[in-house]
């Protein structure tokens, strides 16, 4: 006996209208089937002659990239079609053999939930397409939206149900849920909470339904081998591991499981902080333990964190990018400040070269004073790049700036600072860039302003790291993978500065040099190499990625020019507060007609 499949197609909204007698006949051509969560429905390049619909949970498509990562690219939500574009791509008899050509997939779809599915043949869905035409319509737009939102990365991609889960009994994570909960409210987003007693057992249609009225869904639990805890991380888009950060994560933290979510790593450490109390753990632990991709760090219980933790979830974060360009990068601390002033806040910074210096003076929480004063006593009153050397591995010693940078980064960790930061630095061992997330802030900075020839490179783990601006000066890319908000990015870079043809055509002996310019003065092989190390640097590359755009007008500043300080800050000032003239930023983060929150600076 066969199943009428004929009501549940008529459930489907794409198929609402088409005539019960076609419903009838496509139905004998369909088949229905269960996708536990984790669970591939096909592969990019298989060859395909049908088209699936999602009844219920949720799917992912996925495209792999060319180092063999896959990439997230789109939710398929329960109602949803999965796999008609290579259907409708296979629809042409090209060989003329009378049978239309099936065509491959060109992504691969996982279910992200347990899912209930349908899967119709082209005999099938051709019989429902003649009944009901503008069914191709409705696909029709609905492919395009799909090929927009996914070339735009973090759109269409919002996680909507977070699986929040307590690692200690001594955490309210409900009340937690609730400060978040409101957070998100002022943003008019619509919100829910579920717990154990009222989730435990039940059906994935459930989810669906909470997930298709609300903005976010938060299921809270505790790690445990207990039904609701396993449900809660196999219906999440995003898992928090919310962990004290006076206590060291146990190992293994979790129990074994092959939910989506952590087998794509969609997972973060939130480290909970009260007061005075110490930390037990460096963040790598917590990071390792939990295997996650991101840790955030949440003081007291409601206030700015709780507030940035909210914009992490909406998708309302902003993360600020600055680019490398020696001393034309002082323009990205006027940014700063035009930021602040206008109340944009900055939730995620990062960049490379000396535009990661200024990203790390955001991250430990300094306010504007502080920087100026930093700044000008490390860089500006006397050149860190002055202990000229007869060089071996680079010209300048780097003894200066190996100490400067002791000076005002001290022991702080990449993981312990407030606002999540990220240094790129280019790994010449291989050729690739290298991303610092963890580890040492100056460890890290030290290898992404090391300009070869000019300051020694830094070994690390056997491999040769130099200034990022030499790869990737504007890393707005890895901005866009850190986080689904807006990116700001600040650009410096220009086409490599000239060279004064006269220094090169007779040159000087080396104390003939000296004799004119003194010690303190870079020699013209610093102009050299700066050139050659940046001479690939495609000034405009990175800014496509970015939603706003700030370029400092620097005019003639070069990257030596150590004293352009106060000129190159109010330049990046006035540039910031030109691309913030409309306001939308704003409206974006705090929602339309927003009550401006004085912002408040995340200390270490
Ligand atoms: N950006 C996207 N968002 C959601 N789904 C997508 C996206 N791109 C492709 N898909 C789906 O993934 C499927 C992969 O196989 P097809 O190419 O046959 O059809 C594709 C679409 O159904």
């Amino acid at each position: 006996m066969s199943l009428n499949i004929a009501p549940t197609l008529k459930t489907i909204p794409f198929l609402e209208d088409v005539p019960k007698r076609a419903l009838r006949a496509a139905g004998r051509e369909a088949r229905w089937f269960s996708l536990p969560a984790g669970w591939e429905l096909f592969k990019a390049g298989e060859i395909s002659n049908s088209i699936y619909f999602v009844l219920s949970g949720s799917l992912g498509a996925f495209r792999t990239m060319p180092d063999g990562r896959s990439d997230f690219i789109g939710h398929i939500r329960a109602g949803e079609p999965v796999g008609e574009m290579a259907l409708f791509e296979g629809a042409f008899d090209d060989d003329g053999d009378g049978i239309p050509d099936n065509a491959p997939h060109t992504s691969s779809v996982y279910a992200l939930r347990d899912a209930e599915m349908l899967e119709i043949s082209r005999a099938g869905f051709d019989r429902l397409v003649k009944a009901e035409p503008e069914i191709l319509t409705a696909m029709i737009r609905l492919m395009l939206t799909r090929l927009r939102e996914g070339r735009k990365p973090n759109r269409r991609n919002a996680p909507k149900v977070f699986a929040l889960v307590a690692t200690s009994p001594t955490i309210d994570l409900k009340l937690r849920a609730r400060s978040l909960k409101a957070s998100l409210n002022k943003f008019g987003l619509k919100c829910r909470i579920v717990e154990e007693t009222e989730g435990t057992d039940q059906p994935t249609g459930f989810f669906d339904r909470l997930e298709a009225e609300n903005d976010v869904v938060m299921l809270v639990s505790s790690v445990g081998d207990t039904g609701w805890y396993r449900l809660s991380v196999r219906q999440a888009d995003r898992i928090w591991v919310v962990g004290r950060a006076d206590a060291r994560p146990s190992n293994p933290l979790m129990p074994e499981d092959n939910s989506p979510a952590r087998s794509l790593k969609l997972i973060d450490v939130i480290l909970l902080h009260h007061g005075g109390e110490r930390q037990a753990a460096k963040p790598a632990e917590w990071l390792d333990a939990a295997n996650a991709s991101r840790i955030l760090h949440w003081e007291g219980m409601d206030g700015p964190s709780c507030e940035r933790l909210a914009r992490i979830m909406a998708g309302r974060s902003v993360g600020l990018v600055l680019s490398g360009g020696g001393a034309r990068a002082y323009a990205h601390i006027g940014v700063v400040k035009a930021l602040r002033e206008a109340g944009i806040p900055i939730d995620f910074v990062g960049g490379s070269s000396m535009g990661a210096v200024v990203a790390a003076c955001v991250a430990m929480g300094w306010d504007d004073a502080e920087i100026d004063r930093r700044i000008r006593k490390a860089f500006v009153e006397t050149n860190p790049l002055g202990d000229y050397v007869l060089p071996v591995v680079g010209l300048v010693r780097g003894k200066r700036v190996n100490t400067r940078l002791h000076e005002h980064f001290g022991d702080a960790e990449i993981g312990d600072l407030g606002v999540p930061f990220f240094a790129v630095s280019t790994n010449l061992t291989d050729g690739t860039y290298l991303v610092h997330r963890r580890g040492l802030l100056r460890e890290a900075l030290r290898a992404t302003i090391s300009l070869p020839g000019i300051l020694p490179p830094v070994v690390h783990d056997g491999e040769v790291l130099v200034d990022g601006a030499v790869l990737n000066n504007f890393p707005t890319g890895i901005m866009r993978e850190l986080h689904r908000g807006v990116v700001v990015g600040s650009d410096v870079a220009r086409a490599p500065e000239g060279l004064a043809a006269e220094d090169f055509a007779d040159p000087p002996g080396f104390f003939g040099w000296v004799w004119k310019h003194g010690f303190s003065s870079a020699p013209p092989i610093a102009g050299l190499l700066m050139r050659s190390a940046t001479l690939s640097v495609d000034p405009s590359a990175g800014r496509e990625l970015v939603d706003v755009l700030v370029v400092p007008e620097l005019r003639d500043i070069e990257l030596r020019d150590w004293e352009a300080y106060d000129e190159a800050v109010q330049a990046g000032y006035e540039a910031a507060q030109k691309a913030l003239a409309s306001g939308e930023l704003i409206d974006f983060c705090y929602g339309p007609k927003a009550q401006i929150p004085s912002v408040t600076i995340d200390k270490v």
